[in-house]
């Protein structure tokens, strides 16, 4: 174990919380649990067509979808106690789970993957995902604030109603909604809500899921959504990879998405490939490079499980917070 030395501590070597693992070793753990996906599956799973290896569903998704499924068991015994001393009969508590990350670092794609191999265990069927980018503001909204060049930074969301959303499941609340965000026309769809009844579990992914909680004008600390989480997962890569797969992603979408003369983008769809390139390139760095660098990335330490991933997408070490 590497003691971590912190300076406000005088340089005196703490104990890490965190366990480092690489892939065999964690793929140890998976203690002969049968894989539970078959290819229909994973043909469902796909992020935007890009194949999920099964070796690595096996190794590393279905294992961590058996430790989440632990948790959630003896959470739900911590909540009885709770229950049982207070001489309450409390609602039933969704076990809720972050997954926060770069744009394009594959959150969808691993949240996608834990609700699919979470709802194959006993004990957590129902397992509902919600993204953050509902409640980006709507874009009349983001302009009047100047906040159009922003999407994805944290002032471009509204918080409070992120908080209550996840406040009121967490409550066990039996209907709680919310709004939906379209990558096609780029902006909140009016009217369209996501519900969810009680799930067994929750997981919340976005971008800004993990940032601490922020100060009042006197002072005081507010609550964040991450206060309610019983567990995060941090997707990392290397910035380089990252600037790839979203240039890789932009350059598909352009053959996909943008064609329909409904996107926002459409205008890409015209595009030369040396054009698309820079064009990606320009709104990664002007955009999604700042926000993860400013944002996101500062956030790491905070999750309770860390999925550091290589250059073809497999998970190469897992750091998991044990203390
Ligand atoms: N485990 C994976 N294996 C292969 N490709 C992946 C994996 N995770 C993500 N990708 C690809 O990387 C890109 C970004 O993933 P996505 O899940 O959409 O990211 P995010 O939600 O963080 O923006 C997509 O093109 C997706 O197909
Ligand atoms: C919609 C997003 C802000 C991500 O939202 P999230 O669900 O992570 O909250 C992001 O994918 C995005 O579209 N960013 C805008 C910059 C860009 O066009 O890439």
């Amino acid at each position: 174990m590497a003691p971590v030395s912190h300076p406000a501590n005088g340089n005196v070597a703490l104990p890490s919380p965190y366990v480092e693992l690489d892939r065999a070793a964690w793929a140890r753990l998976r203690e002969n649990q049968p894989l539970s996906l078959d290819a229909d599956d994973l043909t469902r799973l796909q992020g935007l067509g890009e194949r999920i290896d099964l070796t690595e569903v096996e190794e590393v998704y279905l294992p961590l979808s058996r430790l989440l499924n632990f948790y959630v068991g003896a959470t739900a015994g911590l909540h009885r106690i709770t229950g049982d001393f207070l001489g309450e009969s409390p609602a039933k508590t969704p076990f809720v789970i972050g997954v926060a990350g770069s744009v394009a670092v594959g959150k969808s794609t691993t949240a996608r993957l834990l609700k699919e191999l979470l709802s194959r265990w006993p004990g957590t069927p129902e397992v509902e995902l919600v993204t953050t980018d509902g409640f980006l503001y709507p874009n009349a909204e983001l302009e009047s604030r100047n906040l159009l060049q922003r999407k994805g930074f944290p002032e471009s969301y509204d918080r409070r109603a992120l908080l209550r959303f996840v406040a009121e499941v967490k409550s066990g609340k039996a209907e709680v909604s919310a709004p939906v965000y379209s990558h096609l026309t780029y902006d909140i769809v009016p009217g369209e809500r996501i519900v969810v009844r009680q799930p067994d579990v929750l997981i919340v992914e976005g971008l800004n899921v993990l940032q601490a909680p922020r100060l009042h004008e006197d002072g005081r600390s507010g609550l964040a959504v991450s206060d309610f989480f019983d567990f995060s997962v941090y997707v990392d890569a290397h910035l380089d990879d990252i600037r790839q797969w979203y240039v890789d992603r932009f350059l598909r979408l352009r053959e996909t998405a943008f064609a329909d003369p409904d996107s926002y983008f459409h205008r890409y769809a015209a595009l030369s490939d040396e054009q698309a390139r820079e064009t990606a390139a320009r709104i990664w760095r002007t955009i999604n490079e700042v926000n993860l660098r400013e944002n996101v990335l500062p956030t790491r330490s905070r999750a309770t499980l860390v999925l550091a991933k290589g250059k073809d997408h497999s998970v190469r070490r897992i750091r998991l917070r044990k203390l």
